[in-house]
């Protein structure tokens, strides 16, 4: 699938209220792992693929600047509506830049978000996103992403599964992708991998992986 197929793909998905990735509370692994990032209050977050995740809200709860990037406009408004906040809309190139007191999302497609637009970030929350992109995709995602922030620390959650199983999103994703996609950069470490109960959709075991990447230092 290309790029502006997956658009497509995503935006139709919001229009047609099948979002059955959304949580309506902060997600259990987000709360029990996020200090293995070992960030101070204050520091800048960046949600990409963030939909209307209420982990956004969390994270602004522990004291975090939160930056996200969703595709749907949808998405966008009804994560603020629900709020009950009016945020303030910039038009930024070819995204629109919502923000109310410490979060704030860019609204558009995440390849056309630049390191400028962004602004320096001091870390990364990565759920639904990496796995929601099929693998060519998936691939550019990575690298863009790394261009954006440079090696920051990151929180991923992952699916693994057999993929012969199911067609995806969400898609497997296994160490050696992460290998072969971050490991220039960060080292890894699993903090913790549970079963999805009852297999993913009912159909195909598969675990929830949550993963710590650590910037690797600079190369001499
Ligand atoms: C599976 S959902 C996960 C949303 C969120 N992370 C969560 O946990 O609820 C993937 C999201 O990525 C968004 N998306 C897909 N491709 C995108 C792109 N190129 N740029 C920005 N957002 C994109 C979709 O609209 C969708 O909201």
């Amino acid at each position: 699938m290309d790029a502006k197929s997956n658009a497509v793909f995503w935006q139709e998905k919001w229009e047609r209220g099948e979002t059955g990735f959304h949580e309506p509370q902060a997600n259990p692994l987000l709360t029990r792992h996020i200090a293995a990032l070992d960030l101070p209050a204050g520091a800048r977050i960046f949600v990409p693929l963030c939909g209307m995740s209420q982990d956004m809200v969390w994270l602004a709860g522990q004291g975090f600047h939160v930056t996200g990037c969703e595709l749907s406009d949808i998405a966008v408004h009804r994560f603020f509506n629900d709020l009950d906040l009016t945020p303030d809309i910039r038009d930024v190139g070819p995204l629109r830049c919502f923000s109310a007191g410490t979060i704030r999302i860019f609204a558009g497609n995440i390849f056309d978000l630049t390191p400028d637009l962004l602004g320096l970030m001091d870390g990364i929350y990565d759920r639904a996103a990496l796995i929601a992109l099929p693998e060519d995709l998936r691939r550019a995602y990575a690298a863009h992403l790394l261009s954006l922030t440079g090696p920051v620390p990151e929180l991923l959650v992952t699916l693994d599964y057999d993929q012969s199983c199911l067609k995806g999103p969400p898609f497997s994703v296994d160490e050696a992708f992460l290998r072969e996609c971050y490991g220039q950069a960060y080292a890894f470490t699993l903090l913790e991998s549970r079963a999805v109960e009852g297999g993913l959709k009912g159909r195909c075991p598969a675990s929830e992986n949550v993963w710590r990447f650590s910037p690797l230092p600079p190369s001499s």
